[in-house]
């Protein structure tokens, strides 16, 4: 069969249709808005973010780079601090973190979520208030622990019984009190990949409310002179749009803040219900607003307190997808365009970037879904369905799995992804030894490196020799 791209071949018989949920754009040279961050639009066909056009953008600071919309961002921020009023707000620096975006974080009024000594090393670096910090992880070492007590890092959510007897060597030590949370798992299968559900009970994170684990870290935590524990924390995983598995965990989390007040006669003043708000990647997905959100989780609570007649504790959420995620998006450069005929007649597009697992490696670890559009020029071409790859030595490195993109796109041609801003640059790799790219934040016409390209020299440099 002809592997040319002939004309309104997609949908000739044999055409490859895509996934259900997937049809051509109505306008192949407009944006679906709520895939792309609040700047974004179309001009003649070129993409425009933060007043800047990305090939202009590319002129410059070539690609693949990732195009970071300051003003969404902050707008994103703002809207989890105002429609969480009376909720603490930590931004979770997993998702993506630079000196930069600390910064904004901090003045838009959010605390921050740190689960390293490398984002406590940033997070501090860009003048982040210890106290606003609150520092994650399940495998906190005896020095990392040693140095976010002694700089006064807000609150640490303590995930295992060896945990507390560091902090409380550590607290002993430097004669301090250290604020902490408990990390409870609920015994909840969310709805989300496997890979980044957080709260059933045979994964590594947080302390079994079933099994006692939980009830015996608290007991052990408020035993400790230099502990102070603050309350429980239960974060269910990421990318969740349905609000049924955080009611079953809130209840569950709830009805052990309310044994502690019966049983050990402490009442904790506040509880952490964690971050994983779901952003839209593809027009499958339909995240709610943050002050919907609010709502919905003020509501669960409320009801819950009253079913167990307790207080409402002080509440905090981390998000980062939510913040970031849809903020972000990635150039590339089209580098090779190949038609590829598959058993019955069909033909896939395979159009090859400059860039793949390396800068996004969610379509291969989560299979995930994103989407794409030509960046740089408007084409009225008909559209073929098309699989976007990477440039890695991996048949599994696939940036957008299915795709309508115009039939005449080639060679040369940018090509941008919406909502890469979360777990894309955090997660990035030197896999073939690919060049980390660059994030660019554009505002008011202006574009800025906030992370600058990694360069050859910088591989090298970990590269010591022989004789080393
Ligand atoms: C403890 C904790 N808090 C917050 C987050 C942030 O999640 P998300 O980026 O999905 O909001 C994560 C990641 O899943 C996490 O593990
Ligand atoms: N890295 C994951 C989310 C895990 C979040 C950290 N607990 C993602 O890209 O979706």
């Amino acid at each position: 069969m002809s592997t040319t791209h002939e004309a309104g071949w997609a949908h000739a018989p044999g055409a490859l249709r895509g996934p259900a949920w997937l049809s051509p754009p109505a306008d192949p040279n407009a944006l679906v808005p709520s895939l792309w961050s609040r700047t974004a639009h179309k001009r003649d066909g070129d993409l425009v973010v933060g007043g800047v056009a990305v090939a202009d953008l590319v002129a410059e600071h070539n690609t693949p780079a990732y195009v970071l919309d300051e003003d969404d961002f902050r707008a994103r921020a703002r809207a989890f601090r105002d429609g969480f009023a009376g909720y603490d707000v930590y931004y979770a620096a997993k998702a993506f973190l630079c000196t930069a975006v600390a910064g904004w974080v901090a003045e838009e009024g959010l605390h921050l979520d740190v689960c390293s000594d490398g984002e406590l090393t940033v997070a501090l670096r860009a003048g982040v208030d210890p106290a606003r910090l609150g520092y994650h992880g399940n495998n906190k070492t005896h020095p990392e622990l040693r140095r976010a007590v002694a700089e006064g890092v807000g609150r640490i959510v303590v995930d295992s019984l060896v945990e507390i007897e560091r902090l409380a060597q550590i607290t002993a030590e430097l004669d301090v009190v250290q604020p902490v949370m408990v990390r409870v798992t609920a015994g909840v299968e969310a709805h989300t990949h496997e890979y980044i559900a957080t709260a059933h009970e045979d994964q590594k994170f947080g302390l079994s409310i079933t099994s006692g684990d939980a009830m015996d870290a608290v007991r052990r935590v408020l035993a400790a002179p230099g502990l102070r524990l603050q309350g429980l924390h239960s974060h269910i995983g990421s990318q969740i749009f349905d609000a049924s598995g955080f009611e079953v965990a809130a209840r569950r989390v709830l009805a052990l803040h309310a044994r502690i007040a019966d049983e050990l006669g402490v009442t904790l003043p506040e509880m952490d219900l964690g971050g994983g708000f779901g952003i839209a990647y593809t027009t499958q997905d339909d995240p709610s607003e943050p002050a919907d959100l609010a709502a919905e989780m003020t509501r669960i609570v409320d009801h819950e307190c009253r079913a167990l007649g307790i207080e409402r504790p002080h509440l905090s959420i981390e998000p980062g997808r939510a913040i970031v995620g849809p903020s972000t998006c990635t150039v590339y450069t089209v580098g090779t365009v190949k038609p590829v005929a598959l058993d019955g007649g069909a033909v896939r597009t395979y159009v090859s970037v400059d860039g793949g697992m390396s800068d996004n490696v969610r379509t291969a670890l989560y299979d995930a879904d994103y989407s794409c559009t030509l960046a740089g020029r408007a084409s009225d071409a008909p559209p073929v369905l098309a699989r976007v790859v990477g440039k890695h030595c991996e048949a599994g490195d696939v940036v957008v799995r299915d795709e309508f993109l115009p039939g005449d796109v080639r060679p040369g041609d940018l090509l941008a992804v919406p909502a890469t801003g979360a777990y894309c640059r955090s997660m990035a790799s030197n896999y073939n030894h690919a060049l980390r790219p660059p994030v660019v934040a554009v505002r008011d016409g202006r574009a800025r490196v906030i992370v600058r390209r990694e360069t050859v020299d910088d591989l090298l440099a970990t590269d010591v020799g022989a004789a080393g």
